[in-house]
């Protein structure tokens, strides 16, 4: 039978490989255990590789929310480049907040948000991680008042720095979260957590020259970006909040009236930077007309000191004589020197808070979408009422570092530069006691001695160009007020 034949030559066949396996039987038998052994573990190889990978995208998705799903980072503050110490507690925390609402997330916001005295304000900072943002932030806290920030930490200027200045907040006590001003429903959600009784707005595109480069930021930061602002405030927001925000001294464009009233000609922008702002104070109007909300828009001149912005002339003049760098000098097409009217930082936020405790309610409700009868509109001034030629402020840094500028003096381009801004601040004074007080010498001073210190750089700060008045309460102050080493 085929079959029976088959299993014969199957056996002979097999018999045949017994013998010779019998022979070498121990090799054989290890060379299947060696098999079974390296198939096992190539199992196990491979469920840990799962599983590691698995727990991998666990922690990521832990510590990056925002790269798989929309969300929002609270006080990061963990790539602070400088200053920054403290933020541990706060940081650590933040990794373990993810995406925005949520319990955890809740809790943090309304923390945040609370004021710690009696009668204290609750504010939404806007670009709070930047220049005036963060300082009054700081001042805000400082003070008892609850402080939530946002900031989109753009890449404008470095945004390390913004970084770092959101590490310090974080320290403080103060959550700065990773979110734009455009994101409607982030605003809303914000004011749905916690009760804003005012919106500090700061967040903007800056910058006069730039504006040349890239007008389109200009429009979707400081029209697009201030309406969505107003719009949630407006009609979301329940109560409304009071809000104030930054508008500009470049509004008075090519006014020659000086020194600079706010009831001076607005209707003559120099620069897109200068026509948005203009714009702002427009649609500022229409939403205090229309949803009587209380608006207050401050005209900021020249704002300078610690922790500013490496856009600004002061800033990277400063950087140019440390590395022996040139520097090019505008000067007005009549050859008379661009003067500016610097304003210090501290001096500025005594303004913006002086003009949040004075705004007064707004009127409208978000849920008729009626007003009760008109809410505040204001506009100040917030300068320094005393104009000094770039080429002094240069000759003060010249001074201060102990090394003088390489200069190139051309006439002023026309990208939307003004040849010089002075203010007055009467209204300013009268309505919330504001009073510069601190010199550009004074002020340059304070902002050399962080410039120093925050980059590590190997500069020892003129000693005479200190003044005896300012030498010991000055400096402690303005370290005090926001130390690059906190
Ligand atoms: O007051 C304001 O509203 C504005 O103040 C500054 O604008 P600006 O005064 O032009 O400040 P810088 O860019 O620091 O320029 C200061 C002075 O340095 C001069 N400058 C600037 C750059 C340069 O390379 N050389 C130079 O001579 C300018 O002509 C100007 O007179 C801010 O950059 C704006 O964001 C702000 O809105």
């Amino acid at each position: 039978m085929p079959s029976s034949g088959i299993i014969a030559v199957d056996a002979a066949a097999k018999g045949m490989k017994l013998e010779r396996y019998a022979s070498g039987g121990a090799l054989l038998l290890r060379r299947a255990t060696s098999a079974k052994l390296v198939s096992a573990s190539s199992h196990l190889l491979f469920r840990a590789t799962v599983l590691a990978t698995l727990a991998l995208v666990f922690l990521f998705t832990l510590h990056y929310p925002s790269l798989l799903s929309r969300s929002f980072h609270l006080s990061a503050g963990g790539d602070a480049s400088g200053g920054g110490a403290g933020a541990g507690a706060h940081s650590h925390r933040s990794l373990l907040m993810s995406s925005y609402g949520g319990a955890a997330w809740d809790k943090e916001i309304r923390r945040s948000a609370r004021p710690s005295r009696d009668g204290g304000i609750s504010v939404l900072v806007t670009g709070a991680a930047g220049f005036v943002g963060a300082h009054c932030s700081l001042a805000l806290k400082a003070r008892g008042d609850g402080v939530v920030g946002l900031d989109n930490f753009n890449s404008y200027y470095d945004p390390s720095l913004k970084r770092a200045r959101q590490a310090l907040l974080a320290s403080r006590g103060v959550t700065v979260l990773d979110a734009d001003i455009n994101d409607a429903p982030l605003l809303e959600k914000l004011f749905d957590v916690a009760a804003f009784t005012h919106v500090l707005h700061l967040a903007a595109q800056a910058g006069v020259r730039y504006a040349m480069e890239a007008p389109q930021t200009y429009v979707a930061s400081n029209v697009a970006g201030l309406v969505t602002v107003f719009e949630v405030a407006a009609k979301h927001a329940d109560p409304q909040p009071a809000v104030v925000w930054a508008s500009s001294s470049s509004v008075y464009g090519l006014n020659t009236d000086a020194p600079f009233s706010e009831d001076h000609r607005t209707d003559r922008p120099a620069s897109l930077y200068a026509a948005t702002k203009k714009a702002g104070e427009a649609i500022a109007h229409t939403y205090n007309h229309i949803y009587g909300l209380s608006i207050t828009g401050l005209r900021f001149f020249t704002v300078y000191g610690p922790w500013g912005r490496p856009d600004m002339a002061y800033f990277f003049f400063a950087r140019s004589i440390v590395a022996g760098e040139p520097i090019t000098l505008f000067r007005a097409a009549d050859g008379s020197d661009a003067r500016r009217d610097f304003t210090y930082i501290d001096d500025v936020v005594k303004g913006c808070l002086g003009a949040l405790d004075t705004a007064g309610k707004s009127t409208g409700s978000s849920r008729s979408g009626k007003k009760t009868g008109p809410a505040p509109l204001r506009v100040y001034n917030l300068g320094n009422t005393s104009p000094v030629p770039v080429t002094r402020m240069v000759a003060i840094l010249e001074k201060l570092l102990g090394k003088k500028a390489n200069k190139r003096i051309v006439t002023m381009p026309s990208n939307g530069d003004v040849p010089f801004t002075h203010a007055n601040v009467t209204h300013a004074a009268h309505d919330f006691g504001y009073r510069p007080t601190t010199s550009l010498d004074a002020g340059l001073r304070h902002f050399v001695d962080w410039f120093v210190e925050y980059y590590k750089l190997d500069v020892k700060i003129a000693k005479g160009a200190r003044s005896a008045a300012d030498k010991p309460a000055k400096k402690k102050k303005a370290a005090a007020a926001m130390s690059a080493s906190s």
